[in-house]
């Protein structure tokens, strides 16, 4: 390792995965450990081979910038409102701040236009650049950078070279992966192979930066520290004037759903409208286990789902972007499909990366993602559902996404009958599962109310006819003999998917059997009161091993318990579930119910997005509890 290791609970060399900072600039992202390594970052893209991956392999490359010998900061927090990380690091002589940023700029792209972007260029842009700045408050301190790039994957280490005079630059490159990274300080560099390294002293008032990009053409990197602070003032400001947009209750909650919406904005892909489903791969949902995924693909669904998020804190523009996404990547294919790389790519196929050491010995490692070929049947409900909610509020759709639509309602209703993979995408055998019909339902209503707003009355009563079917075919056949909603027709199981039976308004929450599932999730597919996605003794999903519990899911419950009018129960779980937070407030996709400790990919969309939804039910319900109750005077 770079660095002297870190002492930590339990003796694993690895953070736990709650205790990474998240970094973004809606184009790269990285994760810093608390010792202030970066041990996650792949560029250009978030789906490209990592350069630093000690998160996945202690010798897969990182950069830490921080004091010399001291490894756990005496505090970390977000600047309020950003996606811009502060360090306080109280060290035996001195105290030290350091701030990390993925640096945002002003839209600059004047003359040559971006070959990546395909959306309508905004008034920022990311400058592909990682800076670290640090000043010293009191005392002095000993500061140490340590930049060890490990290029794919922790493959290909190169070693490093100065650029130009003196010790300020330093380039390293590998033509594998066609990635160069130039180091600019105003601090000494100096070289020992792959590893590029400062020590120096810092007095009270004495400041320093280290910028790292991996822009090929006209780097934008500072060469002095108040050029660097002018670019993490222009970051600030970015995330401050996007935070602006949105409508955020005057709550004690607010700083939860901020954010939320600051991780899922950070998990978007500007250049083309894509949303991640989360910034990693591989880290595990069963400690030392298995169950290890690559997230850091656009899936339809999970973005999809975190549009309604934004939506309902009035952050809509984000939608127009992944609209025109879907309309890239479905206009010249049959069918829509599950998940797309973020550039639109379809090609997802999975690998295993054998010599990695995996987070904490979980193994495999795997990049790309085999669900991308699964049929799984909720695909069309979700891009139609969305596209009806932000079609309601504007009263605008685009002409050239209607035709996708049509395709994607006639999907549904041409195979809704058939078997699939599910919402959770098993790798067991395909099964009619409940939830996948439910979804088509959601399909075909949502496409016919489309249809009307549109006057073509007649698709819309076409599409009405078979929504009708669907329903009448769940209503029959997705309930066991309880008056439960269960996980496939013929089946006795739970699934907390069924949570979205009201959420999306198949069945009103007064019904009984809305009532009985929600309330038969809650009580018997939970543990320690968090839900599961289901019973893995139960569901055959083609991988051994038990997981976590699903942040999505129990958030979802939140939600659903305050629809069928259990408010006191949604809010206590709402708040136990914001306790178990990182500490810098972000979540992965589950958690291990005895200890509360995060598993998974991180930080997760499918959390985020459900958070917000939850927490603006409790927050909503709250409200109109207290208008509705009589003021103390009458
Ligand atoms: O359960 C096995 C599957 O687990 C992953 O899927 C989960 O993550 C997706 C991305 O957030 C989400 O859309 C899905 O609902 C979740 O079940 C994994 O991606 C799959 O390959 C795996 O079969």
């Amino acid at each position: 390792m770079a660095h002297s290791p870190t002492r930590r609970l339990g003796g694993s060399p690895f953070p736990p995965i709650a205790e990474y900072a998240f970094l973004s600039d809606c184009e790269t992202t990285c994760l810093v450990a608390p010792s202030g390594n970066v041990e996650w970052m792949c560029v250009p893209r978030p789906d490209a081979p990592s350069v630093f991956g000690s998160i996945l392999d202690r010798s897969a490359g990182g950069f830490r910038f921080g004091p010399e010998r001291i490894m756990i900061p005496a505090g970390r927090r977000y600047l309020p409102g950003t996606n811009v990380v502060e360090t306080t690091w109280q060290t035996p002589n001195g105290w030290l701040i350091v701030t990390d940023c993925l640096v945002v700029g002003r839209w600059h792209r004047t003359a040559a236009r971006s070959k990546t972007h395909r959306r309508t260029p905004m008034d920022w842009d990311a400058e592909h650049v990682l800076l670290r700045t640090a000043r010293c408050e009191h005392g002095t301190v000993d500061l140490s950078l340590v930049c060890e790039p490990n290029f794919d994957y922790g493959r290909k280490p190169e070693s490093w070279e100065y650029e130009g005079d003196g010790y300020a630059s330093g380039i390293i490159r590998n033509a594998d992966t066609d990635v160069t990274l130039r180091l600019r300080t105003d601090l000494r560099l100096g070289f020992d192979g792959r590893r590029a390294l400062v020590r120096t002293t810092l007095k009270e008032g004495d400041t320093a930066f280290v910028a790292l990009t991996w822009r090929a053409h006209e780097p934008m990197l500072p060469t002095t520290y108040a050029q660097a602070m002018a670019a993490v003032d222009s970051t600030t400001e970015f995330w401050r004037q996007w935070l602006s947009r949105g409508m955020f209750p005057d709550h004690p909650w607010r700083r939860q759903l901020q954010r939320s919406a600051l991780a899922l904005k950070g998990l978007t892909y500007a250049p083309t409208g894509a949303l991640l489903a989360a910034a990693t791969t591989s880290l595990p949902e069963t400690p030392q286990g298995q169950r290890n995924w690559d997230y850091r693909f656009s899936w339809i669904r999970d973005s999809t789902f975190a549009l309604w998020g934004l939506y309902t804190l009035g952050l809509d523009y984000e939608a127009n972007d992944f609209f025109s996404f879907i309309a890239d990547v479905c206009e010249e294919a049959d069918d829509i499909q599950v998940m797309y790389r973020v550039g639109g790519e379809s090609d997802l196929q999975e690998q295993v990366l054998g010599h990695l050491s995996g987070y904490d010995g979980a193994t495999p490692v795997r990049i790309g993602n085999d669900a991308y070929k699964q049929r799984q049947h909720d695909v069309w409900g979700t891009v139609l559902d969305s596209v009806y909610l932000h079609t309601k509020s504007r009263d605008y759709l685009s002409e050239r996404l209607w035709p996708v639509l049509v395709q994607l309602a006639e999907s549904a209703a041409t195979h809704w009958r058939d078997a699939d993979r599910g919402i959770w995408e098993v790798r067991g055998e395909p099964r009619h599962f409940t939830t996948s019909k439910m979804m088509c339902w959601v399909a075909l209503d949502r496409g016919r109310r489309l249809a009307q707003m549109r006057g073509d009355l007649k698709t819309a009563a076409r599409w009405k006819t078979v929504a009708e079917e669907i329903h009448a075919d769940v209503c029959a056949r997705g309930v066991d003999e309880r008056g439960v909603f269960t996980q496939y027709y013929g089946s006795t199981s739970l699934d907390a998917s069924a949570l979205l039976l009201p959420l999306l308004g198949f069945l009103p929450a007064s019904d009984d059997r809305v009532k009985a599932t929600v309330l038969a999730i809650a009580d018997e597919l939970t543990v320690d009161g968090l839900v599961l996605r289901y019973r893995t003794e139960e569901t055959d999903d083609g991988i051994g091993g038990e997981e976590g519990a699903f942040l999505i899911c129990s958030f979802w419950l939140v939600s659903a318990l305050v629809e069928i009018g259990e408010l006191h129960r949604a809010r206590q779980l709402c708040e136990r579930l914001l306790s178990m937070a990182s500490p810098l407030d972000l979540f992965a996709e589950e958690v291990d119910p005895p200890t509360g400790r995060h598993l998974g990919n991180f930080p997760q969309a499918f959390t985020h997005l459900a958070l917000i939804t939850a927490v603006m039910y409790v927050i909503r319900a709250e409200d109109a509890e207290a208008y509705a109750r009589p003021s103390p005077s009458t």
